[in-house]
Order: structure tokens, then C-alpha cells, then sequence
């Protein structure tokens, strides 16, 4: 597989005059020095609240606005060059077909805006009407779509001239469960194909079902990004990558997100002394550096006490201090009866970081 980007944005700005052409009221900033890349076969996920940036981006990659300053490539051309753009595909958030079509004349249309003959429209719209799940009903008015199907529709227009790379803007935007989770299937399929996806969304969980790598923007800057999975990915330069969200073995920019550790414990003697027993307990925990442990009294008969450490400074409970702690409390006749690490979400991820930039 061809590791070298597919995307490549380096220090990206963007400032909007605002105000008449007559009457300039000051510049928004929507691009703040942005740089991100994306690997082919990436599904890749811009999120960020409304206004961060998002769309100023997709477009500047489009071609369709004109950065201010810094450089992005789409296989290694400058985007917005012919050469780029016949690769890419784009389904905007509000894509309008016409309501007179069917979804086969609406893939001839579309076919045609992209010089497509005749022969190459009717086997590319077999091939994608089988794709999006949509043969059988091609002939039906697209008055009679449902939303999901419109879209699945609009995901087929992006791809008639099998673009290599797809841009979706909030592809399951306004959909309900069912809808989305054929969307969902839809964008797994084109993975499958090799695909590389830049998607906008603001709907976090999709986007950790969906994706396998993210950025989090906000106010024009990406505020973090990198893989979402189990493991450490590595890079093309052998360096281990960021990951965040989910399963996630959570590291942003280097740093370990940060995970609680829960410990359900069960004391010996706690019947005799409880008070003691808090404080051997707490002397076990003691040790842990850059993390504070809450110990909480239980009336479970399989357990005495519970403990959460929680890391602070954004640095992970480290696996020594663990190990050590396991050592005492075993040292102590202190059974561990359970032991879970609550690894963060994406959208713990997400609010941590928006909220950081809010405070
Ligand atoms: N054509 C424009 N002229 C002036 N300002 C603009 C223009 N387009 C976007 N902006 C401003 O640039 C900033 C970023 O907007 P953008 O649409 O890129 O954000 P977004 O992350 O896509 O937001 P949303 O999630 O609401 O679509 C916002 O402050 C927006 O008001």
C-alpha cells in the first residue's frame, strides 16, 4: 500500500473579510495554522464545535476558497489544481437533486457534469446503485426517497468518476439509526475499496464507529489529532503515532490521555478495624505521584473498599506505580477483586480539549 499522504496540509491559514466590499468590518480568522495529514485507506474525521474551522478547510482542499497562507496537496498536487481535483469526490451537507429525477437519471446527470460516455455512466451507476444498496429502486422518483436513501444517493454522485479520495460533509446529518447505520455501511464498504475519507461531523459516536483517525478543531486551530484504536500506530518514519478517543490507548500530541483506574478491594480484617484497614489502604495508594486516589468505604460482601486514582497533569497512571500498589496491597493480605481502567472516550476527549480552550 502507498503510505505517502493523500492529504498534506502544512500551516494552513484562512482570514475572511467581513462586511460589504465596500464596507470591511474587520477579518475573521477561520484558519489558524493548520497542518494534518491523511494516509491512504484513512477514514479520517474533522470534528469541532460550530464555526472551529471545519468547512473553511474542506473547501480550501476543494479548491473552492483560496487560503491565505500556507500549503495543502491532495496527491501531492497543490489542492484546487485540475490534477486533484479529478481524483476527489464531495457530497456537501445539503445536496440538492433535482426532484423530477430518478436515482439513474440522477447518476446520468452527475455523470455527465464529470464527461463521462454513455457506456461508462450505465456500468458505473450498476456498479454504485449495488454499492449504496440502492438497485431495484432506480427507477423510482427521488421524491419518494427516504432521507437515508437520498443520501446513499448523494454518496453515489460523489463516486461516479471513482475519485480516489471523498470528501463528506456531516455525511449522516439529520438521518435517524436506521439511516445512519446504512451510511455507516456505505463508507465501511468504500474503506474496503481502498478509499481515503475526510469526513466533517458533529456526531462523536459515529465518528469513532467510522473513522480510524480524527482531528479536533476549534477557532481556526486543530487542537489535537491522530488514530483511533487499539495500540500504538506507527508512522512512516517508524515513530509511534497519536491515538485518541475510544479503546484508546489515549495519547494526544505524546501525552497519555488520561484514564482512571478503579480498584474494588477486599480487606481482611475490615470487620475488626475499619479504620485501620482505610489506612493501610491508603498508605498503599500513597505512592502514586501525579495522580490522587479517592478511597470510598463498600458494604459488598465481596468487597470492603473502593479506590479511583485519577491521573492529573495529563500524565497516565503509570504501569510501575500500578505494579507497586498491587505489591503492597498483596503484601497487606489485601485482595484486589477488581481492577478496571476506565480508558476515555472520544467525546470525554473532545469536551476536555473544547473546554480547555473555553476556560
Ligand atoms: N464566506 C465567509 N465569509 C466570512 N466569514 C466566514 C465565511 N465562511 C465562514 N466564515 C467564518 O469562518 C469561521 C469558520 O467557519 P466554518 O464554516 O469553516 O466553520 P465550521 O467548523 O464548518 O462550522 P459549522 O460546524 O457550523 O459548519 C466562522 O467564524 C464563520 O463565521
Amino acid at each position: 500500500m502507498n503510505l505517502s499522504p493523500v492529504v498534506e496540509v502544512c500551516d494552513l491559514r484562512k482570514a475572511y473579510g467581513q462586511g460589504s466590499l465596500f464596507r470591511r468590518r474587520g477579518r475573521v480568522e477561520a484558519l489558524r495554522g493548520v497542518s494534518l495529514s491523511a494516509k491512504s485507506g484513512d477514514v479520517f474525521g474533522l470534528l469541532g464545535p460550530n464555526g472551529a474551522g471545519k468547512t473553511t478547510l474542506i473547501k480550501t482542499l476543494l479548491g473552492v476558497v483560496k487560503p491565505s497562507s500556507g500549503t495543502a496537496f491532495l496527491f501531492g498536487q497543490p489542492a484546487g489544481s485540475s490534477a486533484a481535483r479529478m481524483r476527489v469526490g464531495y457530497l456537501p451537507e445539503t445536496l440538492r437533486v433535482d426532484r423530477h429525477h430518478t436515482a439513474r437519471s440522477a447518476l446520468k446527470f452527475y455523470g455527465r457534469l464529470s464527461h463521462m460516455d454513455q457506456a461508462s455512466i450505465n456500468r458505473r451507476s450498476d456498479e454504485l446503485l449495488e454499492l449504496v444498496g440502492l438497485q431495484g429502486r432506480d427507477r423510482e422518483s427521488v421524491r419518494q426517497f427516504s432521507k437515508g436513501m437520498y443520501q446513499r444517493l448523494g454518496l453515489a454522485q460523489a463516486l461516479m468518476h471513482d475519485p480516489d479520495l471523498l470528501f463528506l460533509d456531516e455525511p449522516t446529518d439529520g438521518l435517524d439509526p436506521v439511516g445512519r447505520n446504512e451510511v455507516r455501511k456505505v463508507i465501511e464498504r468504500l474503506r474496503g475499496l481502498g478509499k481515503t475519507i475526510f469526513l466533517n461531523s458533529h456526531i462523536l459516536q459515529e465518528v469513532e464507529m467510522v473513522c480510524t483517525r480524527v482531528a479536533i478543531m476549534d477557532k481556526g486551530m486543530v487542537l489535537a489529532s491522530g488514530a483511533i484504536g487499539s495500540g500504538i500506530s506507527i508512522d512512516d518514519n517508524g515513530q509511534s503515532d497519536a491515538i485518541i478517543g475510544s479503546a484508546i490507548g489515549s495519547m494526544i500530541d505524546g501525552k497519555h490521555e488520561n484514564a482512571a483506574v478503579t480498584f474494588d478491594l477486599l480487606h481482611p480484617s475490615h470487620q475488626d478495624s475499619s479504620n485501620q484497614a482505610d489506612e493501610t489502604i491508603r498508605k498503599c495508594f500513597d505512592r502514586f505521584e501525579n495522580s490522587h486516589a479517592v478511597i470510598q468505604p463498600l458494604t459488598s460482601p465481596i468487597a470492603t473498599h473502593r479506590v479511583v486514582v485519577t491521573p492529573s497533569d495529563d500524565q497516565a497512571v503509570s504501569q510501575s506505580d500500578l505494579d507497586r500498589v498491587v505489591d503492597d496491597l498483596r503484601s497487606h493480605s489485601i485482595s484486589i477483586v477488581r481492577l478496571d481502567t476506565r480508558v476515555p472516550t472520544l467525546e470525554d476527549t473532545f469536551m476536555r480539549l473544547i473546554s480547555s480552550q473555553q476556560g
